[in-house]
């Protein structure tokens, strides 16, 4: 009989002694998780912690090194995203001299799934010109496309690598909140990376908190913090915790 554990394809995230070492050492140790469906899951740690990593190794662009991650059931290949997930790296890539409306036509020619009356729903949400060109549009904006073409290939699962770093205050706060929109009125489950979880309090109920490599915190918000203690606390005082166990 095969003793091994059947992947389950109703979870967007599921890994299992997952590591990834890089030349220099490890970046991502003994990580055992579960990302479940429909949830807003802030990916939180220091500069370093691994967050990227894990990215990666979801998105199949990395491989891991020890252990095993599937996603909806599938072992990422390497080779091109899951047709399920959209990705949207630090650097949110766009063609700085496309138009925003060539950037759409970008999306919809390279994504079998795309939904081009969607895509166009979210930009004129966000206001943004169609025909300005993308170098033009301001950082707010720029995220505002980047997430349309993100969200425009209908995804069940959308990873967010610190896509509110280089936006001021309100505009972090105005993007979170149509991002928060869209994926609950679509069901879609969101990974969003930061290094400051207070960003993320009050618009995640799921946590994973990493640190060196290593997950010090991971469950359901509710259940974290249910006496109340807010979670940029209870990860504080995890972090703490770690370092004082690291020095004794
Ligand atoms: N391509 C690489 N080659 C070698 N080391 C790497 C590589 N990418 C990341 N690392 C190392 O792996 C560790 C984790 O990096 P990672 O980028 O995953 O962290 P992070 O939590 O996303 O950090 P940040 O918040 O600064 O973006 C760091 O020590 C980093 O230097």
């Amino acid at each position: 009989m095969n003793s091994r554990r059947q992947p389950d394809q109703a979870l967007p995230v599921s890994a299992e002694g997952l590591g990834k070492k890089y030349r220099r050492g490890w970046a991502l140790r003994e990580t055992s998780l579960v990302i479940p469906r429909n949830r807003i899951v802030a990916l939180v740690g220091p500069n370093g912690a691994g967050k990227s990593t894990l990215m990666g190794l979801i998105t199949g662009l990395l491989r891991p090194t020890t252990g095993e991650i599937t996603v909806f059931g599938d072992r990422p290949t390497g080779k091109g995203l899951h047709p399920a997930v959209s990705y949207l790296a630090q650097q949110k890539p766009l063609y700085q001299q496309f138009t925003v409306t060539e950037t759409l036509m970008f999306g919809a020619r390279t994504n079998p799934t795309w939904d081009q009356r969607y895509a166009e729903y979210l930009i004129e949400q966000a206001a943004v010109p169609v025909d300005a060109r993308v170098a033009t549009l301001s950082g707010g904006q720029r995220t505002r496309v980047a997430l349309a073409l993100a969200l425009g290939k209908r995804p069940n699962l959308l990873l967010l690598d610190e896509p509110l770093a280089d936006l001021d205050p309100l505009a972090r706060e105005t993007v979170l909140r149509a991002l928060i929109t869209e994926a609950r009125t679509q069901g879609i489950t969101v990974v969003l990376s930061s290094h400051v979880l207070a960003e993320l309090e009050g618009v995640c109920d799921h946590l994973v908190l990493l640190h060196k490599g290593r997950v010090l915190l991971a469950g359901d918000v509710g259940r974290l913090s249910a006496d109340g203690t807010p979670l940029g606390e209870l990860a504080l005082n995890r972090m703490r915790q770690a370092a004082q166990e690291e020095a004794a």
